[in-house]
Parts: structure tokens; sequence; C-alpha cells
């Protein structure tokens, strides 16, 4: 890991930042109140009284905040650094931070979260970056010694995704993922009760990501702005020539530095989903996607439709629904369903209802909360790092490596796809009926609500691909191509290391 030739640990005071009304007494932290602690302990040991955790956000414009929100509200948290590399957003979550600090405010602001991991009292740093940086970052925080909370998806492709797995074991440091339905025990109760026979079999377990969302126009190839250090904002990525549509957030919509909405919002449910399979199962070994990006004729590239499946070695599926156009009587899904094989199907969100078979109204189904860590996904990180104990971790890095990796091959056959014409026929999905009459649902929504229609009017069709579990590798038919999308460029300077060099 390069260094940096700050010295980090020249703030020994300690301060703290006062975030509500409440009052902070003798110099200590009033434990579960809303004050967030800045400035730096003298050791970086957590142990008995001196159980403070120094914490360093990356990533300030948009979920950081929520990060330094929800770090402010754990317990005994110092908000040691907040890193980011444009200039401008640095400044201004600094100048919000001074204007609620109580005395003089000890967060240092930097441009490289590298000057943190190079700060031994530093405990941990949570990670609200880009995705095409997470896994990076989150591999020297390991390399390091910090534990990491890093938001969703864990990984960009599949390759990084399993170094950041060996990372974790080489190191042994927490690694939470930013799936934070990770830490409802309702939902766990309903994945405990569906492995456990307490409830018919599980057969699909269904997620959707349907939430209305409009194009990004066309921005021209232009200089990046004088305050972003441009190259630091790529880090791992390949990108050829800068455009405002990259800084920020719509970087979403482009494969070198996002994963579009599957692997987005998508995330949390495609976790939700693969959470409710089998625990015996590892990652599934057939996939295919269709899908398009319509509607939007703008510059991003990832698709705004798509439906997708995906089957585990067991027979359990996965499918899953991206629906972000936009029209008249647009109904927004973003939930999850599962479908058991006795033909109930299974609602909600931690508080269910099942619709049995015959039935005509949905029951509500009550059921015992599952194992969590308690306290949210703020708190149970923390409780991890003081334990030291990584399973505790509500989502850990096995969690975050399957689901990710889950999107991963969805969306590498989507890449893989060929245009066919708009029609509720254009896949056979394998044979696989239920498949087919869940794509000619979304298909009915593209014609009838958003009214696409025309010889003009294509699916991406992406091929069913073989996945080897164990290798993480594809086989079969187009799996050269699909071998191609495991693992993505990396410019000098930020190679994501092999797992034999992590
Ligand atoms: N768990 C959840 O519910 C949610 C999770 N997220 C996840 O959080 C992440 C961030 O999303 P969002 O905030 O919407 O995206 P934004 O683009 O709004 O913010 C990302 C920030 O990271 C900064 N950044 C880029 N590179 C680095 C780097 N090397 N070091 C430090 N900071 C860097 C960006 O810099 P710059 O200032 O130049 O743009 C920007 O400030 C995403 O991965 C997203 O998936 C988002 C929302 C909710
Ligand atoms: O739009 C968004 C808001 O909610 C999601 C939840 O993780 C974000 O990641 C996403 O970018």
């Amino acid at each position: 890991m390069a260094k940096t030739d700050s010295n980090p640990t020249q703030n020994s005071r300690r301060s703290f930042l006062k975030q509500t009304g409440s009052a902070v007494a003798g110099g200590s932290f009033l434990a579960g109140s809303s004050f967030l602690i800045t400035g730096t302990k003298a050791s970086g040991a957590i142990d008995g009284a001196n159980d403070r955790v120094r914490i360093a956000v990356a990533g300030l414009n948009g979920r950081g905040q929520a990060h330094i929100a929800g770090w402010a509200k754990a317990p005994n948290v110092e908000l040691a650094y907040v890193a980011d590399p444009a200039g401008k957003v640095l400044a201004k979550r600094m100048d919000s931070l001074a204007s609620r600090a109580e005395g003089k405010l000890t967060t240092r602001g930097i441009g490289d979260i590298r000057q943190a991991l190079d700060d031994p009292t530093v405990d941990a740093i949570s990670i609200a970056t880009p995705n095409h940086w997470h896994s990076l970052m989150t591999i020297w925080g390991a390399q390091a010694g910090k534990h990491v909370y890093v938001e969703k998806p864990m990984s960009h492709d599949i390759a990084e995704g399993r170094v950041v797995v060996e990372a974790q074991k080489k190191y042994g440091v927490v690694i939470q993922h930013g799936t934070q339905r990770r830490s409802n025990a309702g939902v766990a109760g309903l994945h405990e009760a569906l492995k456990s026979g307490k409830l018919p079999r599980l057969k699909i377990a269904y997620g959707y990501c349907c939430k209305p969302r409009n194009g990004i126009g066309h921005e021209p190839i232009s200089d990046p702005p004088a305050d972003l250090n441009w190259e630091h904002w790529k880090g791992p990525a390949v990108i050829d020539q800068y455009h405002a549509n990259y800084v920020p957030y719509d970087w979403h919509w482009f494969w070198e530095t996002g994963n579009g909405d599957l692997n987005n919002q998508g995330t949390h449910q495609l976790d939700v989903a693969r959470w409710a399979i089998d625990d015996d199962q590892t990652h599934p070994t057939r996939t295919m996607a269709i899908g398009s990006r319509f509607q939007w004729d703008d510059q991003g590239v990832t698709p705004n439709t798509m439906f997708a499946m995906a089957e585990y070695p067991n027979g359990q599926m996965v499918f899953f629904n991206v629906r972000n156009v936009n029209y008249e009587g647009y109904e927004r899904q973003v939930f999850n369903e599962y479908y058991l094989e006795d033909g109930s199907i299974i609602t909600g969100e931690g508080n269910y209802k099942i619709l049995r078979p015959g039935a005509s109204k949905a029951e509500p189904l009550k059921l015992d909360q599952g194992h969590v860590t308690p306290g949210g996904n703020w708190n149970a990180f923390i409780a991890a790092v003081r334990a030291g104990d990584p399973s505790m971790a509500n989502g850990n890095v096995m969690d975050a490596h399957y689901g990710c990796v889950l999107g991963h091959i969805m969306n590498n056959s989507y890449r893989l796809g060929t245009e066919v014409p708009f029609s509720e026929t254009a896949s056979d999905f394998g044979g696989n009926e239920d498949a087919i009459e869940h794509f000619g649902r979304l298909h009915n929504v593209m014609s009838e609500g958003v009214g696409i229609s025309g010889s003009d009017a294509k699916y991406q069709l992406g091929p069913m691909l073989t996945f080897n579990a164990d290798t993480e590798r594809f086989e079969g038919e187009r799996a050269d191509e699909a071998n191609g999308l495991v693992k993505d460029a990396n410019n000098p300077g930020y190679e994501v290391p092999s797992v034999d060099a992590v």
C-alpha cells in the first residue's frame, strides 16, 4: 500500500461534535446520545473503559452523510477522518461538522483514505464511495488491520469480491456490508422458518427493484473540475475521458464505475433473495437476463428494464425485475416475494403475509424473530468491532460476496446479449415456465404502461450462462466472453491484488 507523507496523529486533542441539543459531561461520551465525538485517542486498542472506536468515512456526497449520522448515534464512536477527492465536497462537509462542533473540530478532512489507514489509532473505515472503489478500499483497510463497513455492492466484479473474502480471512477484520436489511430480525425470522421446514419449501425467491428514474441526458467530454482529483476519483476504474455524468451519482449507469440498478438499489433485494436460499448453496450455476435501456436515449449504458433468473444447484431459483422507466400509473415495487413449492406466496418485509393456494386473501404470517446482532446496522458493526468478532457483522463478507456475485453474473449475461425483437416470447428461459410467466408480466408493463411497440423496439437478450461455483468462472457456451467480464482492468497504482498476493 502506498504511503502518504502526512502526519495523521498530530491531532491528539479530543473534542466533541454536538449534533443535537443534548449535553456532553466531563469530556466523556454519553452512550446512546446523539453526539459525534471527534478527536484522537491515545491507543488503537479497543479494551475495557477505553472502548472508543475511531472511524474514518470515505465518500461524503450522498450516503457518506448517512454514515456520519449513523456513527454519531453509536455510543462512544469517534469520527477521526472524513475523506473525499473533491475539494468542494470535502470543504462543505468539514464546514458542516465545524458548525456543529463543541470546541475545536479535530476530525481531519483528507483527500485520500490512505492517510487514515496509516494512522495506527484508527480502528475502522466506512466506505460510501462509488462502487468501483469498494473492494480495493476494503482490501487496503484489511491489510492495514482496520475493520471495514463497506457500502453495497461490496464488489464491482466477481474476482475482486473473492480477493476481499481472502483478505478478510487473512487479516481477520470485521467486514460488514451496507445491506441494512441484514439487521432486520423479522426478515431473518422468515428465512430461518423457511430453512427449518416450518414453512413449505422455497421454490423461487423474487426481488423487485422497480423505482422510477429519469434519463441523464448527454454531457460532453471535458476537463474535470479544478477541485476534483480525477485520477484518485477514477482509482482502479479505467475511464478514457471525463464527462460530467460520472460525478456525482450517475456513475451508477456506466459499467466501468457502476453496476446498473440491479446491483445498486437491487443489491438489497438480491441479497435478501439469496439469504432465503438454502444455507448449503453458494453461487447459482445457471443464469440469464433480458432487458433494455428503454425510453431515455441518454448517455447511460446500463439497463433500466431487466428480467433475470438464476438457478442454484439444488433447483431453487432467484428471479429479479428492474423497472426504472417512468410513466403515468407507474407502480413502485421495491421488495421481495417468496414462491413456495406448495403454491403459497409470501410478501412483506419483516412483517409478512401469506397467500395460500386457493385462498382469495393473504393472511398475516406470525413468525418468531430471527437471529441478528441487535441494534441496527451501525451499532451491530460497532459491537462486532468491539468484540473483534467478524461473525457478528449483519451481512458478513460471505453474505456480501454471494449476494453481489448473483447480480454480477446476471449483469454479465445481459452484457453479452444480442438484440431481439420486442416480444413477450423473446426467450423461452431454458424452458422454465415460471420465468416465462413472470417475464410476460414485465413485458406487459413495457408495452401497455410505457407504450413501447414497433419494429424498432428491441430487447437485449443475454445467453444462459453456466457458472462454476467452485472456481467462480464460467463454463460452456459463451464462457470465454463471460470470463472476460469476471475481472475489470485497473489503473497503475490502483491494482486490486490477486488472491495470492493479498
Ligand atoms: N445502503 C444504502 O441504503 C445506500 C447505499 N449507497 C451506496 O453508497 C455509495 C455512494 O453512493 P452515493 O453517495 O449516492 O454516491 P455519490 O456519487 O453521491 O457520492 C460518492 C462520494 O464518494 C466520493 N469519492 C469518490 N472516490 C472516492 C475516494 N477514492 N475516496 C473517498 N471518496 C471518494 C465522491 O467524490 P466526488 O465528491 O468527487 O463526487 C462522492 O463524494 C454507493 O456505492 C451506493 O451504492 C447509497 C445510498 C443508500
Ligand atoms: O437511489 C438510490 C437510493 O437508494 C439506494 C439504496 O441503497 C441507493 O443505493 C441508490 O443509489
